[in-house]
């Protein structure tokens, strides 16, 4: 399976759900749901490592990984955590992440790549899970 290329998001559901189990205040949640409206994302793969470009308005987060090996991120509210992304199946990672201070809610990503060429991004907190759709551009 190959991430690879520009994705542009067709779909959102539950973004500012996700925030909100986050504690994010509204102010905040009000510019994290504009910014995030129309992300930029482009991703590189070779074999297991992935790099993961997601550029907004507001703000760009960059994150490179190979999938088996835990690292350093944010979650999506911008808390340091550490991160395990893992195989689902041979078109679907999931990470689990593990916050590096302070508590709050289990925090999961899983990114998939569908057989018609759609990535399906969800982030998970708690019981909330926000599922955004991506095709390529
Ligand atoms: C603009 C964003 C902002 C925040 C998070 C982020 C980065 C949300 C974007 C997420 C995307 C675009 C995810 C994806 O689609 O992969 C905060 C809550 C810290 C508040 C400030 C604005």
């Amino acid at each position: 399976t190959d991430f690879s290329g520009k994705w542009k998001m067709k779909s959102s559901e539950n973004f500012e759900d996700l925030l909100k189990a986050l504690g994010v205040n509204v102010f905040l949640r009000k510019i994290a749901v504009r910014a995030a409206s129309s992300p930029a994302v482009e991703i590189t793969q070779q074999d297991e490592s992935l790099s993961i470009k997601t550029s907004t308005s507001v703000r760009t987060t960059h994150v490179s990984f190979t999938v088996g090996q835990s690292f350093n991120e944010t979650t999506v509210d911008g808390r340091p955590c550490t991160s395990c992304p893992k195989w689902e199946t041979d078109r679907k990672i999931s990470c689990e992440q593990t916050v590096q201070k302070g508590d709050g809610p289990r925090t999961a990503w899983t990114r998939e790549l569908t057989n018609d060429g759609v990535l399906i991004l969800t982030m998970t907190a708690g019981d909330v899970v926000c599922t955004r759709v991506y095709e390529r551009e």
